[in-house]
């Protein structure tokens, strides 16, 4: 028989069962017992390896293993097997169980994929055959109890070497069997929302029926006869807030791995613990409307260079190459854009992908991480974490550090440096940005609104008449407001000196120098321009023109409110006279054609004066834009494309974050209020080292997530269905707008419904762990983990303080610990202050806080995949033991099982296609303790 490799769950969502077993679909659990060893010298360690025969194929196929139990005859398997709802599993598919006996554990790394199916002994590899058996699907299912005993038996089926147990399991359901339970609890339904729910999910658990101690055995015991379903998926979830929100999260979610674990509790009874782990689409769409929006906002810009007017020779030079250079890199952009719009296959970058040019923008390895927890007493848990790789320029390369070096480096540099050009502080190229924005937006809302006032006037409409004027009013007033600064004004000067043949009434004197006002008087010659220190400022400038021009908008803005006022007004005397006269259609169109007549003229003397505003406006900006460029051409371009990139990644997992969570938490209204009035807490775990290369990589990591800020989201009614996020703005703000089914979206409170804006507080915290941090710590330098960590443990206070100022003090579900946050934030602090080697507390406070917090839980290292994997398995296994009361004696078995058969190792397969983390001894010997793998689970990769 041929023997296949197959991957635990998410190739086989490829597959659409048809005629499948929906009467028999429910999840599976075995047992092993009286296992007899070839020789007597050694105990035994043993796994199952777990097989299937597909009926029509005669093929058999690997499809998952239990972890390994050592030294023991009576082996108690933690690590279940689940079939996703679209495996093509029916009721003649055969299961063939394996038992292997393993001698050498850090030869067994892969054990699913290495060996021959059914070939014996293989000491050589470090493991032996000890026994196997073969049911069919329906035999289970038809079973009494739903379990079965079978005989283990050498492969020739002659010998007897023990005894299996196989049970089917129903996902979910309670230790008493009530049906009920999972429907009304909510927390359950959204993990649902991850596997596409065609038939019932089926899970497939191995179990021991005996165990060395006494308690374990009563336990085991009572599995084996109370509980033939330690879980049971719920098909069809009920109401808006299971089946309701499938949609919209599956339309992001994709690629689900579900793994089942049970583990003891402190007073002896099971947990049942699900980790999930799924992509997202949301990796490509994210990045792929940035870069449309950057290039939208770039060639406005590049356009409003070149309506800058007619300039003298020198300025004109730099216009020319800035503009160059500008549209040098809006092609770059484009072509980007074109390549990813190529891009179909899977939904996630990865990390052997991380230095490809076309997928620069793209993030690495970005999953979202879930853990649920049913638990004999507590109600169930749900923890996710995002992964995702540390948002860097990889392409770019870390040669001259990241991105908060080359900026502060870049800004002195501008600064300090001769350019030819005038300096303008980031603040007043940033406000520069904000009124160009504020003139694009305004302006045509404007003119729309003139446009309104005139239909009602020649609809001789009073109401409709009032109501368009309050509107161009309001937005009118805006318009004026946006051009309060003396930034306008100062540039207007600037760029009036910089026109062909400028002759100032009196030379523009700059402050601080007369030689600076002289070399402005002989800019046309470029050899004699030399760089200002300030903005120019000139007392005989005219600046009364631009008064004039900018009051202008408000005089005509009266002059059409005086004129309705006075059209009302009649209009109103001529009602009351209405009795006396009746008047005839004709007259009352005639009125309205009035009332446009006179309305007409005033409304176009407001837009013309607009215009006039507008195009000084508009050009003294361009011109303050056209200095920041030209002051740092070609960098300024490269470190823009750099800040870009990074964002991107970064944007996508806050999205992605983002998303999930609102879906979670659709029912808590803390949660909901928390997030209008507050904002989201958004909490970044960095695992980088701060030697070599990785410190650049933190570099680029802090200003991606510091950039964030600038990010909010809005909670739209979805119109059709397609769900996906849509994004507005330009690089100093965007808004996210995230679209609900009615349903969902019917749930928010009034605030969100309408519009709220919703407000983002990323924190970062990194602590490196390997043995480039070793080099760090004793030949290199730390500050730049001590720097962040400082500055984001401000910002984690800020939102702290905020959030005790604006919600009640019984709004979170853990509202009893405020005392215990502002205690862990003082530890925090402390941890902080200590500046002690690879403190990893201040990763565990960090997180601890966040979800105290409600907020969203990152993790990340340069690819997500081997640190991240063991920073957020010992996160699971942590809040096993310290929120559901993971037996003490099985944390460290715990935290094996999942690094050794969890999704996490999924992850690596799906990354670098071997079952291996990329550690080798004398990093594992850097790690902190409890970062380190099971043995055989490491070793030399190609990432
Ligand atoms: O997922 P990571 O921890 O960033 O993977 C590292 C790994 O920690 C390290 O030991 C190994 O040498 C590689 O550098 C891994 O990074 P890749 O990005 O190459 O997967």
């Amino acid at each position: 028989m041929e023997v296949k490799e197959e991957r635990a769950s998410d190739e086989a969502q490829q597959f659409l069962p048809s005629s499948q077993i929906d009467s028999l679909g429910e999840p599976q659990l075995t047992t092993c017992k009286d296992l007899v060893a070839a020789t007597r010298d050694r105990k035994l360690n043993t796994f199952i390896q777990v097989s299937v025969v597909h009926p029509a194929e005669h093929v058999l196929t690997r499809y998952s293993s239990t972890e390994i139990v050592e030294g023991t005859r009576d082996p108690l398997f933690l690590t279940g097997v689940t079939f996703p709802p679209e495996y093509p599993i029916y009721e003649e598919t055969k299961i063939k169980l394996t038992v292997y006996d393993v001698k050498d554990k850090s030869q067994d790394t892969v054990h699913t994929t290495l060996l021959p199916d059914h070939k014996e002994t293989r000491a050589d590899v470090g493991r032996s055959f000890l026994g196997c058996t073969t049911f069919t699907v329906g035999d289970l299912v038809r079973s009494k109890e739903q379990q079965l005993t079978l005989t283990l038996r050498t492969s020739d089926g002659g010998k007897t070497v023990g005894t299996i147990e196989v049970n089917l399991v129903k996902m979910g359901e309670l230790e008493d069997g009530e049906p009920g339970h999972i429907t009304t609890d909510s927390q359950d339904q959204k993990f649902l929302c991850f596997l596409p729910l065609k038939s019932h999910s089926r899970g497939f658990l191995s179990a021991a029926s005996a165990h060395n101690t006494e308690n374990l055995e009563r336990m085991a015991d009572r599995q084996s006869k109370e509980e033939c379903a330690l879980v049971r998926e719920c098909t069809e979830p009920e109401g808006v807030s299971g089946k309701d929100n499938l949609p919209s999260l599956n339309a992001v979610l994709k690629n689900p791995i579900c793994k089942l674990y049970r583990f003891p509790t402190s007073d002896n009874k099971w947990m049942r613990i699900r980790e999930q782990m799924a992509e997202t689409i949301l990796s490509f769409h994210v990045p792929k409307e940035l870069i449309n929006l950057h290039i939208k906002e770039d060639m406005r810009r590049n356009q409003e260079l070149k309506d800058l007017g007619e300039l003298a020779p020198h300025w004109d030079n730099m216009r020319k190459s800035v503009i160059a250079h500008c549209d040098q890199m809006l092609s770059m952009y484009q072509d980007t854009l074109a390549e990813l719009g190529k891009h179909t296959g899977s939904s996630f970058k990865s990390s052997c992908s991380k230095g490809e040019k076309t997928l620069e923008f793209i993030p690495i390895n970005l999953h979202l991480q879930r853990m649920h927890v049913h638990g004999p007493r507590l109600k169930d848990a749900q923890y996710d974490v995002i992964t995702v790789g540390a948002p860097a320029a990889h392409f770019q390369g870390f040669k001259n550090g990241g991105l908060r070096k080359l900026l502060s480096k870049f800004e002195a540099e501008r600064r300090n440096t001769g350019y030819q050009c005038i300096y303008y502080s980031p603040e007043n190229t940033a406000k520069a940005k904000e009124v160009l924005s504020n003139i694009n937006h305004l302006q045509p809302l404007i003119s729309s609104h003139a446009d309104l006032l005139l239909n009602s006037a020649s609809q001789r409409s009073p109401d409709s008449l009032k109501n368009s004027l309050k509107m161009l009013s309001e937005k009118t007033e805006l318009f004026v407001h946006a051009f309060k600064d003396q930034l306008v004004r100062s540039a207007l000067l600037a760029l009036y000196t910089a026109r062909p043949g400028c002759v100032l009434k009196k030379p523009a004197v700059p402050r601080n120098s007369a030689e600076e006002g002289d070399d402005l008087k002989h800019q046309d010659h470029p050899s004699q321009v030399k760089r200002q220190d300030s903005i120019p400022h000139h007392s005989e400038y005219d600046e009364e023109e631009w008064d004039r021009v900018w009051a202008n908008v408000g005089k005509s803005l009266n002059c059409v409110i005086a004129m309705v006022d006075k059209l009302l007004e009649k209009d109103n005397s001529s009602n009351i006279k209405e009795g006396e006269i009746d008047p005839s259609a004709a007259d009352c169109k005639h009125a309205g054609s009035d009332w446009y007549e006179q309305l007409y003229p005033l409304v176009i003397t407001l837009k013309d004066c607009m215009g006039e505003v507008v195009t000084r406006a508009k050009q003294s900006m361009a011109f303050v834009l056209l200095q920041e460029l030209a002051c740092g051409l070609p960098q300024c371009l490269m470190l823009t494309l750099r800040r870009d990139i990074v964002f991107s990644q970064a944007l996508a997992g806050l999205v992605c974050g983002f998303i999930i969570k609102l879906h979670t938490c659709l029912h808590d209204q803390g949660f909901l209020q928390q997030l209008h009035t507050v904002g989201l807490l958004v909490q970044y775990e960095g695992l980088l080292s701060t030697y070599s290369e990785e410190a650049g990589m933190l570099e680029d990591m802090a200003v991606g997530i510091s950039d964030l800020q600038k990010v909010m989201f809005k909670v739209i009614e979805a119109k059709s269905e397609d769900f996906l996020p849509i994004i507005t703005g330009r690089r100093e703000h965007y808004v996210i707008e995230v679209q609900l089914p009615a349903k969902m979206f019917e749930l928010l409170p009034q605030e969100i419904k309408e519009g709220k804006l919703l407000r983002m507080y990323p924190v970062l915290f990194n602590v490196g762990i390997n043995e480039q941090q070793t080099l760090a710590e004793r030949f290199g330098d730390t500050t730049l983990q001590e720097n962040i960590n400082q500055e984001n443990l401000e910002l984690l206070k800020e939102y702290y303080n905020l959030f005790t100022e604006k919600m009640p003090p019984d709004c979170l579900p853990h509202f009893q610990e405020q005392n215990d946050l502002k205690g862990l934030l003082e530890n925090l602090h402390q941890n902080i202050q200590a500046k002690k080697r690879k403190n990893v507390e201040i990763m565990w406070l960090a997180a601890t806080i966040c979800r105290k917090l409600n907020g969203v839980r990152f993790t990340c290292c340069k690819s997500a995949k081997d640190r991240t994997s063991m920073s957020v398995t010992l996160e699971q296994c942590s809040i096993l033991r310290d929120e559901h009361q993971l037996h003490k004696d099985f944390f460290i078995r715990a935290l094996d099982c999942m690094r050794r058969e969890g999704c996490r190792i999924e992850n690596v397969l799906k990354n670098v296609k071997c079952r291996k983390y990329a550690f080798n001894m004398i990093q594992l010997m850097a790690f902190p303790k409890y970062y380190r793998p099971p043995e055989g689970t490491y070793g030399k990769t190609d990432t």
